[in-house]
């Protein structure tokens, strides 16, 4: 009798953590705006399938639309339009009671006005989030840096694995965008100094907006822990490289164009030769790769710049939500 008891708690306590599993990967989806097709829609036709009350739409309602981090930084009107509406579809087509609330929620959005940019939050294992002002179109102002791309998030995961890579460290940030890897950095690995970086203005002013927004205590330059400075990679110079005193270099999504590739390398080369009392700088680059061309190119230019690659294992627990299908790749950088 005790066996057959045991038994149906355990069965009990799966179907809750399935529940809440569930639910999670609903939260963690809708806040960083997913293609609605990724979520898990199956698993929950088999839960109403299961269950006679509308609880579990209740409660993705409750993690999603209506939890608080959706009043502060919600994602697009749009997206919560087409969210509603598919989550409405799927309580429909049960035999259960309307649900008052998901029409109350859905009216909400209708009347509200689509602004020209809207919110991600990433969620972190400690549970806070990493909210952005993001732009919708992955190409807007002439840039690409208003958007979080795939390598960030994948190298933000392999930081919040490797913390002692930026523990008490000095790190520059080359082509930060819209912020995602520096602020889980700041916020997770306890760098001594982090430096976001960038060359293009909006994206700049976008990124200190953002680094606000997370709670990240900006400055001026030194002594500021935590700064947001206009470096173009064409341009900057030993000398100012030097005054940075990076010890730790990242950098995500930034081989792409085989025409910056040749001034990223020669400032890599620049950052490698220039060592900072004595100790030589760790650079870590993310990349996706797209075009095989454009990265072999990456790769033959760092080779007759005399800089060597290894390619690092990358993060083995996924975190944020993003496609793994596509190849994203670490590299570390020597001389
Ligand atoms: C594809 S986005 C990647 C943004 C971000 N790292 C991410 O992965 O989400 C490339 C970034 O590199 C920046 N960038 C391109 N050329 C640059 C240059 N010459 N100097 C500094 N930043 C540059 C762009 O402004 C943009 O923010």
């Amino acid at each position: 009798m005790n066996n057959l008891n045991d038994k149906t708690a355990e069965d009990d306590n799966r179907r809750v953590t399935d529940s809440q599993n569930m639910i999670f990967a609903f939260q963690v989806s809708f806040f960083a705006m997913c293609r609605l097709s990724s979520f898990p829609w199956s698993t929950l036709e088999i839960k109403l399938q299961c269950d006679e009350s509308s609880d579990v739409i209740l409660e993705i309602l409750k993690k999603t639309c209506l939890h608080s981090l959706c009043q502060k930084t919600p994602p697009s009107v749009k997206y919560r339009r087409l969210f509603l509406s598919e989550l409405i579809k799927r309580h429909e087509a049960t035999t259960t009671e309307p649900l008052d609330e998901l029409y109350d929620a859905l009216g909400e959005v209708l009347g509200a006005e689509e602004e020209p940019v809207c919110y991600k939050s990433y969620l972190l294992p400690s549970g806070d989030a990493v909210s952005l002002s993001e732009s919708m179109a992955v190409i807007s102002q002439g840039t690409t840096g208003l958007v979080t791309w795939e390598a960030a998030l994948y190298l933000a995961e392999w930081a919040l694995e490797n913390p002692q890579v930026f523990a008490d460290r000095n790190v520059l940030e080359l082509g930060s965008g819209v912020g995602l890897t520096g602020v889980a950095v700041c916020r997770s690995c306890a760098p001594r100094r982090y430096v976001f970086s960038d060359c293009h203005p909006s994206v700049l002013q976008r990124l200190r907006n953002n680094a606000r927004l997370n709670g990240l205590p900006l400055g001026n330059g030194p002594p500021a822990t935590i700064t947001v400075e206009e470096l173009d990679w064409a341009v900057i110079t030993e000398d100012r490289l030097r005054e940075l005193g990076a010890d730790t270099v990242i950098a995500s999504d930034v081989v792409y164009d085989p025409d910056i590739v040749g001034c990223l390398v020669r400032l890599l080369s620049k950052i490698l030769n220039c060592t900072v009392q004595g100790s030589c700088t760790n650079v870590y680059i993310s990349s996706t790769v797209r075009n095989p061309d454009t990265y072999s190119c990456f790769k033959t230019q760092l080779e007759s710049a005399g800089i060597k690659h290894q390619l690092i294992s990358g993060p083995v627990k996924p975190v944020f939500p993003y496609n793994r299908t596509i190849s994203i790749e670490i590299m570390k950088l020597y001389l």
